[in-house]
């Protein structure tokens, strides 16, 4: 399959190495000074765009190829105020769109083992939950967009709980979410419950930028004959 590449720094390039290895080629690399490139490609020598840029220039980037008949994989965080406006017209175009805050397959399972805890903490108040994220001093966002995932998740489930903020809180309807940049980590999100009596972890460490680049490759050899706006679960068939 013919791959273009929107955004070609850490992610770009995992996703390069995993994309050729498993026969695939890339058709172009498009980063902020070249960026004018783009105009060059469509759906008729595109099969699928992988987007892994950064918050400020995603939605253009996903817009471009909504406009342009171009099946598109999303991964940026930081963005997501705009993102209902690329699946509107996603699906006016009859066109294909795909999101994820996290394509690792491990995190997908954890997200659903959070939904599980949380469930059954919504019956315990004497538990208060905390989330935190661990990230490499490059990124840009905070918190992480796996956080924010998981903070929805136990926001679903936990009436205590109304909102998440990123800082400190004494207030129990906010949910607080820690944020710590430290160099070279590539993800370590955990959630807690913490009573006087004990405390309950859930963690998941990514050990690398691996499962995040062939989850995005996988998503995108999966997505080509699928049209609408898709994630996570319809690809993970939770
Ligand atoms: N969903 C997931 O599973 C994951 C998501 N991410 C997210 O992916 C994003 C990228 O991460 P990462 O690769 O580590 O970041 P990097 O900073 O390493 O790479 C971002 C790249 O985007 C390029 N860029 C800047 N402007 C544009 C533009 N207008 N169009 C296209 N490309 C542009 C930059 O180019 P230049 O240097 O020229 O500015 C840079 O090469 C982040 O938002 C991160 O949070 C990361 C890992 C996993
Ligand atoms: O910027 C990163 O590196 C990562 N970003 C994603 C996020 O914000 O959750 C996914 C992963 O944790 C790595």
């Amino acid at each position: 399959m013919k791959i273009l590449l929107l955004g070609y720094g850490k992610m770009g390039k995992n996703i390069e190495a995993i994309a050729l290895d498993r026969g695939h080629e890339v058709v172009g690399k498009i980063n902020e000074e070249n960026i004018d490139d783009l105009n060059n490609f469509n759906g008729d020598n595109v099969d699928v765009a992988i987007e892994f840029s950064r918050p400020e220039a995603a939605f253009e980037n996903c817009l471009y190829c909504a406009d342009n008949n171009i099946p598109v994989v999303s991964g940026t965080t930081g963005w997501l105020d705009r993102k209902e406006e690329i699946e509107t017209k996603v699906q006016n175009n009859n066109g294909a769109f795909f999101y994820a805050s996290n394509y690792s397959v491990g995190v997908n399972i954890f997200f659903k083992v959070n939904s599980f805890l949380a469930r059954l903490m919504n019956k315990h108040p004497e538990y208060n939950v905390k989330l935190d994220e661990i990230h490499h001093t490059e990124k840009l966002d905070a918190p992480s967009g796996t956080a924010i995932t998981l903070a929805e998740g136990v926001l679903d489930e936990v009436d205590r709980k109304e909102s998440w903020v990123n800082s400190d809180t004494e207030k129990v309807e906010e949910l607080e979410i820690e944020s710590f940049r430290e160099p070279g980590v590539p993800g370590t999100h955990s959630v807690y419950y913490s009573s006087s009596i004990d405390e309950i972890e859930i963690k998941h460490t990514a050990h690398s930028r691996q499962g995040f680049a062939l989850g995005a490759v996988l998503v995108a050899e999966w997505i080509l004959d699928k049209k609408g706006v898709l994630s996570m679960d319809n690809f993970m068939d939770f």
